[in-house]
Formats: C-alpha cells, structure tokens, sequence
C-alpha cells in the first residue's frame, strides 16, 4: 500500500501494516494520459463572493488507470472533473490529454461523461437512446454496419434483445447500463464519471460496480470517478484521490496495491478493509466531514 499526500498524518501512515510512502518506491516508466497541473477553479470571481472551489491541483493520471476521486461534500470534485472535461474553465493553471488542451479532447470527442442521472430521452427506444451521440455527431444512423457497432454495445452492457424497449420498461441498473452504453458507441479515450450509481439501491450499485470493474479490466480506458463510496473507491480503483475541504487541494493520494482481476471476494480481504478503514480515517480528520 502506499499513499501520498500534502498533509500526510503519519499516525494513520504508522498504523497501515505495508505502507510505503511514494519516494520510496523505484521510479518506473510512467505513460501518462492526463496532466493537471496549477489548477484553481474560483466561481463568480468578481462578485462579492467568489467561491473557489479548486486550489494548486497537481495530478496525473496514466493510461488505462482508474482514478477516484474522494473527499467532503462541496470539496470540488465535479468542479474537477468538469474542468477535465472542459465543461468549466478553470481560473488558472492546465489540463492536458495527450499533451494538448482538454479543450481540444472534448472536441474530438475523446472524452465521455457519464452523470449520476441517467438522462435518457423516455420516448425514445434503447437503440435510438444509445445511436443519439453517433446521430449529434452527424453519422447516417440508419447505416448498417452502425447500427451492428450499437448492438454490439448494447450487448456489452448486457442488455442483448432490449434494444426496442423504452426507458420506462427498464429497471433503474438497466437504465443506467444504457446511459453507459450511449458513452461507450463513440469510443472514446477517457471515461468521466460523476457518482453514476449514486442513485441506485445498494445491492444494483454493487452489481453496477462488479459490472464497470469487469469492463475496466476488459477494455482499460482511462477512467476519473467521483464517489463518496469509500468502498465503491477502493473496489474499483488503481488509485484514489482525495481532496481537502473547500478549496479542494490534493490531500492524499493512495494508490490501490490489491491485484486485478477482483470480484466479490475481493471485498471480503484484508487488504480491502484495510483501505476503507485508512480512507474514513483520512476523511474524518476533516473537521468539517
Ligand atoms: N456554478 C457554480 N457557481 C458557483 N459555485 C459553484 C458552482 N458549482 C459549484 N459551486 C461551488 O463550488 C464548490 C465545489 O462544488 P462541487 O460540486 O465541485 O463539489 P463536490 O465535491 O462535487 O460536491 P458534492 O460532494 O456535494 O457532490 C461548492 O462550494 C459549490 O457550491
């Protein structure tokens, strides 16, 4: 295990069994797809009371890894991932995919932003909802070879033979697994998500969980994840970030040293325990938590 971070507290440091501070570790070949560096986010910064949300973010995340990011309520982190997915600007400092703008990757739509509610169009069937991004795109979605490319997403969300029935047929885990399919048809690079199970019943989450891990593991696109699911974090993640209260400031970073392939067992290890209780340990020294 190891964790970094601007505030380390080294009694909860002391108290993890393997853990290792990242200047400990030998340095390896870092292939990194987002770079945050000097980020600061203020809202309304000319009314009488601007809101900074994000202070002095520097962050990385390599190719292929699953980030989470944690930490109070109103800390910043949909203001984060907004800023990487240049749905916000932020007030200073960059982000870069690939070393050009975000700006840039969102225009070629090569990122995906996955929300909590699922924001289906009701009237429209499981097929038309996940063609709609191809159709804003401008793509003949009548086209068969289209229409092939959005079954076989459909059937990799595990919704094979619901592609004609409409939104209100579908339990809340269906639904969601559309929304998540409308994200995958374009393919692209970086998936955004914001609490997208926040909204789900806890055993649908759980098999909403086991169902994103499984993807994670089977096609490894670059994943930033907000939760307030410590568990959901840990489950999920190569590494977790962890903000401090508003400002948002980097606090912790903990990277997640449980192998891969995971399932349901892997919830029940110690390992797994161990990281829930260091991150609610690191949560509730947040006085304001
Ligand atoms: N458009 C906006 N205008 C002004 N202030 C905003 C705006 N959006 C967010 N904020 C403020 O910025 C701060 C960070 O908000 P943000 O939604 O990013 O936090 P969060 O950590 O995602 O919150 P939560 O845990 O409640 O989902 C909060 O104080 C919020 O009220």
């Amino acid at each position: 295990m190891s964790s970094t971070g601007r505030t380390m507290d080294t009694r909860v440091v002391s108290e993890m069994p393997s853990m290792n501070t990242r200047s400990q570790t030998p340095p390896v070949e870092r292939d990194v797809h987002i770079e945050i560096s000097g980020v600061n986010k203020v809202y309304n910064p000319n009314s009488d009371e601007p809101v900074q949300a994000l202070k002095d973010i520097d962050f990385s995340i390599e190719r292929g890894e699953f980030v989470s990011i944690i930490g109070p309520s109103g800390c910043g982190k949909t203001t984060l991932l907004k800023c990487v997915g240049d749905l916000v600007s932020q007030t200073s400092g960059q982000i870069l995919i690939d070393g050009v703008p975000s700006t840039e990757a969102r225009k070629a739509r090569r990122l995906a932003f996955f929300f909590q509610e699922d924001v289906l169009l009701p009237w429209r069937t499981v097929m038309q909802n996940v063609l709609l991004p191809l159709e804003i795109k401008g793509k003949d979605t009548s086209d068969p070879d289209i229409r092939r490319e959005a079954e076989k997403t459909i059937a990799h969300v595990g919704l094979e033979g619901f592609e004609r029935a409409l939104p209100n047929e579908l339990s809340g885990g269906m639904r969601q697994r559309v929304a998540l399919a409308r994200g995958f048809v374009f393919d692209p690079e970086i998936y955004l998500m914001d609490e997208p199970f926040a909204a789900l019943d806890e055993l649908t989450r759980r098999k909403m969980n086991k169902f994103l891990l499984d993807i994670h593991e089977d096609v490894q696109k670059t994943t930033l994840f907000v939760t307030h699911h410590i568990g959901e974090a840990v489950w999920l993640s190569d590494k977790i970030l962890v903000l401090s209260a508003r400002p948002g400031e980097v606090d912790h970073v903990v990277d997640i040293d449980i192998g891969r392939p995971r399932d349901a067992t892997t919830r029940t290890t110690d390992a797994f325990h161990e990281y829930e209780d260091m991150l609610t340990e690191i949560l509730m020294q947040d006085e304001e938590f």
